[in-house]
């Protein structure tokens, strides 16, 4: 199981959001040098499935964000045969309940040791109050972020997705137990694109982010790899 942060790398989690596996492969490749982990999504699982994963492990650690939510029984089962592809951390969204995350840590621990974190996304970083208003959701993104970050811990979640401006809020409430990962991240002079809740990568390090995850900003840019290799300089490792 990854812990936090520790290697040379950095903080640094690299979104390869592409359905192409030739190009994520590339890219994985590029980016490796300065990256701790590279995210397999929907778009590029969707397009290449399973065998995507070991083709970019070969590069690095991969974190395999699939954003499961379904009744318990079924999220169960999708952990049991995605567990023994060898992520190093799944994503299931909190909203799915208490229910559905505790099935999933029972299933993912039956994996093993070796199992993947499991990471609750609590509000996606795209959605603003309007957003969250229009699901029907009162009282903001903050309010709302807390409150499912509470109940995802407590039904076994390892750590949280968040936007970087709801880090220090989950530090403050709930220590360091909780892994924060966070996308949101806008390096100062790139556009949000359809992101609502952002900051730049040394803002979210320095409210308690355990790893950002930066997709667009590295992947568009001329070159990927001094991209990478500029955020996680400005991290200081
Ligand atoms: O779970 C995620 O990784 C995720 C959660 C969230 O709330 N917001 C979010 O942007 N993401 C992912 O993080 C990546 C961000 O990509 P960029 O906006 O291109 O930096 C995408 O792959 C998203 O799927």
């Amino acid at each position: 199981m990854l812990h936090r942060p520790t290697g040379p790398k950095g903080r640094l989690i690299v979104a390869l959001d592409t359905p192409r596996l030739d190009q994520a492969e590339a890219l994985a490749g590029q980016v490796a040098p300065s990256a701790g982990l590279v995210k397999l999504g929907l778009e590029l699982f969707c397009a290449a499935g399973p065998p995507a994963l070991a083709r970019l492990a070969a590069h690095a650690p991969v974190f395999l964000d699939l954003k499961l939510h379904d009744i318990p029984n079924t999220v169960a089962g999708a952990v049991g045969s995605l567990a023994p592809l060898g992520a190093s951390m799944l994503t299931l969204h909190a909203g799915g309940g208490p229910a559905m995350i505790t099935a999933a840590r029972k299933a993912a621990e039956a994996a093993g040791p070796a199992r993947p974190i499991l990471l609750a996304v609590t509000v996606l970083t795209s959605m603003d109050a309007e957003q969250l208003g229009a699901v029907g959701v009162a009282g903001g993104p903050a309010q709302q972020v807390l409150r499912l970050a509470r109940m995802a811990m407590a039904a076994g979640a390892d750590g949280l997705v968040c936007s970087p401006r709801e880090v220090s809020l989950i530090r403050d409430a709930l220590g360091e137990a909780p892994m924060l990962v966070v996308p949101g991240i806008r390096p100062v002079g790139s556009a949000a694109g359809d992101q609502a809740r952002i900051a730049t990568p040394e803002d979210a390090v320095a409210a308690g982010a355990d790893w950002i995850v930066v997709g667009r900003p590295i992947t568009e840019a001329a070159s990927p790899a001094a991209a990478a290799a500029a955020i996680t300089a400005s991290l200081g490792r």
